[in-house]
């Protein structure tokens, strides 16, 4: 037989792996076809809505709901005192610590759930809740985390013994009531001996604020119990659903079997939707007792005052050096605030996420890290936001103390960096903290960012902007900001990841019909990322049928295989590898099939493109559309009718991406004005699935960089009242405010991955937030600013320009 087209056109028409294919879920987004938790209304359908508290610290003396009651259309109002017999007035978090479901005596932030009204609508809730008659008395209120380790004021009565000390937590002893845990990695004494003896040392205090990741959608949920088959049926804006259903099953007792639980189509995620809020569960049992569907959707200062924010790390660093810039240790102390309850969502074997990545891109020989999770009035949750587990502030630390070495050397930061950078004969590096790095290149990508930014002539221009300023001929600064950062992606080998024990493996399961198309199901889901696009991609080139007749399905637990979840950037480094692995056993029993149509032996043909091929004798092929026919219609001999496969995939190793950023800003001195001038971003995730989505996932990284970096904060006033509750107040970044990005890469695949891809999209903001915070603090690193904190607002800025001396 002669071929019509030519194998190139053969490979474009699959639109596999390296294609820019156009996103196949959009039609439905553009269209307002998408189907949103809101979106699922149910016959008699219920609405949830909670009575919040006021008080950031109060005990909370009598709840009386008659009035509430008695407000038409609304049908129940509970509390923690109708839930206890259920056992079910706290609930465990993710991080091994307990969380009240509805408030058990006292509350512990401003916006804490205190009862739960059910009505028939959204109104009738809101009325409800008016009408709830809660007594509180005030106690004294602690924001600031240092402050809660010094008091005697104890947060949580629950975590003392009967003398008031503090019992052991999840991560062992605890050395304070209000103390969480104590996390250390890497070698102390030796680090602190390096330190002590070294030529040069640079040390700097930085806070990473606290800020929320605050996606379009907010959180929700529907529960619906059917009495009669015993089935409940859970949507929910769930970035993890099948670790939702087991997490029901275990606290509500339901076999799990008996649980389906669904994430529709989800508004964004960004960590947001990784763990369990009281909403979900309150939605459970008022389902339950009411016998009918309930209906929970946050409105936007629930959303962004009560669920997991991000962040609000301190963080203290040393770092030494020879006299010619050599790293030779560092030292970094992180006091961590984490609200009311620990709810991270981190791998139980690290309380403080990965944040040992803290040495960064750099070949550091000793360096410690610990870290003291504290209890304060503020809202729990703190892992999220566009890195899961604390890539972020790692990052920003080690790119932050490298530019405060680089002033302490008076040398260029772009050299230091160069100087220190892990060598490509390096790879597998193992770094001090623990990790060993996959692969990397970071001269070649550093060279091609400088070379392509032009580095030394922006050097040039921002010392004449210098002297200009001196003579009063411009009153604009220019910073440049440089970020290298190491991303650690696709937790991760069962061996050392779980969470509540179940390992960070993940799945893919393969139909293929027999007319040559596909549906794949995988354990992960999409909020936004383009999984339906990218997963068919890889299928497409693994097993030669195009992207076009391939279905990706996630986010039913009834019919996905099981998974954990998207969040970390983990869906590419471990569904992806699942979805290879099993489109390769597709492919080896299709080769057996082929060999059998062909009629010869299975190792004489070959696997090419679409199609397997007579070794030697290209014209005698069978096509994957053929042999998928062939295996629903043909008895053959010692082979299954069908052609199906799953995979789970456990990792060998995290995938570690990396990029080169480059910022270039001019400061208005007396407004505090930034502009953007000009964003260079090459980022290396290994093998690229889809470049345009890539693209997308880099642009959109980059803009909350600059939204953490520039202004958005969750903040609090000495009260703990949440003073940032609102998008009047809390920052969110339009058109009006991004630059137009340049994004470029490199590629240098993981070694250990089937295709030898990298995670992407937390990359951006990892490398981001430092790149944009040092391009704001280069700009007055002439006139002596050696760091200042986040988020460097209009006002911030200019008060840094007032304190330097530079109005006078
Ligand atoms: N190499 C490569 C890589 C990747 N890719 C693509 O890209 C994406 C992404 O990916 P990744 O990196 O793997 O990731 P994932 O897992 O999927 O996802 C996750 C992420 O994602 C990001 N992005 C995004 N986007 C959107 N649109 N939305 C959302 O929500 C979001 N989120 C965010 C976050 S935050 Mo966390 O949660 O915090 O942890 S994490 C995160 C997809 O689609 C994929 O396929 C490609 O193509 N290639
Ligand atoms: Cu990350």
């Amino acid at each position: 037989m002669k071929d019509e087209i030519t194998r190139d056109e053969r490979i474009d028409n699959l639109k596999g792996m390296g294609c820019s294919r156009k996103r196949v879920e959009d039609a439905r987004f553009t269209q307002g076809k998408g189907n949103y938790v809101d979106d699922v209304k149910l016959d008699g359908m219920l609405f949830g809505d909670f009575v919040r508290s006021p008080y950031a610290h109060a005990r909370i003396t009598n709840i009386d709901s008659a009035a509430a009651l008695e407000v038409p259309g609304v049908l129940a109002v509970l509390t923690a005192k109708d839930l206890e017999p259920l056992g079910l007035h706290w609930m465990p978090t993710l991080a091994g610590d307990k969380q009240m479901v509805l408030a058990d005596g006292k509350v512990l932030f401003q916006g804490q759930e205190v009862a739960f009204v059910v009505a028939e609508d959204r109104y009738a809730a809101a009325d409800g809740i008016e009408a709830v008659e809660v007594d509180y008395e005030e106690l004294p209120v602690i924001v600031d985390p240092f402050e809660s380790l010094k008091s005697d004021v104890i947060l949580r009565e629950d975590t003392v013994d009967e003398n008031g000390r503090p019992t052991d937590g999840a991560h062992g002893p605890r050395n304070h009531p209000n103390h969480i845990f104590t996390w250390e990695a890497g070698d102390k004494a030796p680090t602190e001996e390096v330190l002590a003896n070294a030529e040069i040392v640079a040390e700097e205090s930085m806070y990473y604020h606290r800020t929320h990741p605050c996606p379009l959608e907010t959180c929700g949920c529907v529960a619906s119990m059917d009495k009669v088959n015993g089935k409940l049926t859970l949507w929910g804006t769930f970035q993890a659903p099948h670790a939702i259903r087991t997490i029901v099953s275990l606290i509500s007792g339901i076999e799990e079997h008996n649980i389906r639980v669904i994430s529709p189509d989800i508004g964004g995620g960004f960590g947001n939707k990784v763990g369990a809020y009281p909403g979900y569960v309150c939605s459970v049992v008022a389902s339950i007792v009411t016998g009918k569907p309930v209906k929970w959707i946050e409105d936007r200062m629930d959303n962004l005052m009560t669920t997991a924010f991000a962040r609000d790390y301190w963080m203290k660093g040393k770092i030494s050096a020879t006299k010619e810039g050599k790293i030779t240790g560092l030292h970094c102390h992180v006091t961590a605030d984490h609200g009311g309850f620990d709810a991270c969502a981190d791998p139980t074997k690290f309380p403080a996420g990965f944040m040992n990545i803290c040495t960064g891109s750099y070949d550091i020989p000793t360096a410690y890290l610990a870290v003291d999770g504290v209890y304060t009035n503020k809202a729990p949750g703190g892992v999220s936001y566009r890195c899961s587990f604390r890539v972020t502030e790692a990052v920003y630390f080690i790119e932050r103390m490298i530019e405060v070495l680089a002033i302490k050397l008076n040398m260029d930061a772009a050299e230091l960096r160069r100087i220190n950078f892990i060598k490509k004969e390096q790879f597998p590096y193992k770094a001090a903290l623990g990790w060993e790095y996959d692969s990397g290149d970071y001269h070649t990508a550093w060279d091609k960012a400088l070379k392509t930014v032009d580095y030394e002539g922006l050097r040039a221009e921002q010392a004449q902007r210098v002297e200009d300023f001196k003579a009063g001929k411009t009153r604009k600064l220019m910073g440049i900001g440089l970020s290298f950062f190491t991303e650690i992606v696709g937790a991760g080998p069962v061996k050392n990841c779980d969470i509540l024990g179940l390992g960070m493996f993940d799945s893919c399961e393969i139909r293929i019909h027999p007319t040559g198309s596909a549906i794949a199901r995988l354990g992960t889901i999409s909020q936004g990322q383009g999984h339906a696009t990218t997963f068919a991609q890889i299928l497409a080139s693994e097993i030669g049928l195009p992207a076009d007749s391939i279905t990706i399905e996630e986010g039913d637990t009834d019919t996905a295989p099981y998974g954990l979840g998207t969040y970390g950037s983990r869906s590419t480094p471990v569904a992806g590898a699942a979805t290879a692995m099993a489109g390769r056993k597709i492919r080896a029993k299709a080769q057996m099939i082929a060999a059998y149509l062909l009629e010869v032996h299975d190792n004489d043909v070959e696997f090419d493109v679409d199609r397997f091929v007579v070794k030697g004798a290209p014209e005698r092929f069978k096509t994957m559309k053929e042999v998928a026919f062939a295996a629903y219609n043909q008895a053959i001999p010692g082979i299954e009718p069908g052609l199906e496969a799953v995979s789970y995939y456990d990792p060998p190793n995290m995938t570690y991406p990396f990029g080169a950023y480059v910022c270039v800003m001019d400061i208005d001195v007396d407004t505090g004005v930034p502009d953007i001038r000009r964003f260079y971003a090459l980022d290396d995730c290994g093998t690229r699935i889809n470049p345009m989505i890539i693209e997308g996932q880099v642009h959109g990284g980059l803009t909350e960089a600059l939204a953490v970096a520039l202004g958005q904060e969750i903040a609090y006033d000495d009260m703990g009242n949440c003073k940032t509750g609102t998008l009047m107040d809390f920052f969110l970044p339009t058109a009006w405010e991004v630059p137009n990005y340049e994004t470029d890469y490199t590629v240098t695949p993981s070694p250990h991955h089937p295709i030898g891809a990298k995670g992407v999209g937390e990359s951006p903001h990892v490398g981001g937030v430092p790149c944009f915070s040092n391009a704001v603090q280069d700009a007055f690193r002439a006139f002596g600013n050696t760091h200042t904190n986040m988020p460097h607002d209009h006002w911030r800025i200019w008060k840094t320009a007032n304190e330097l001396g530079l109005h006078d």
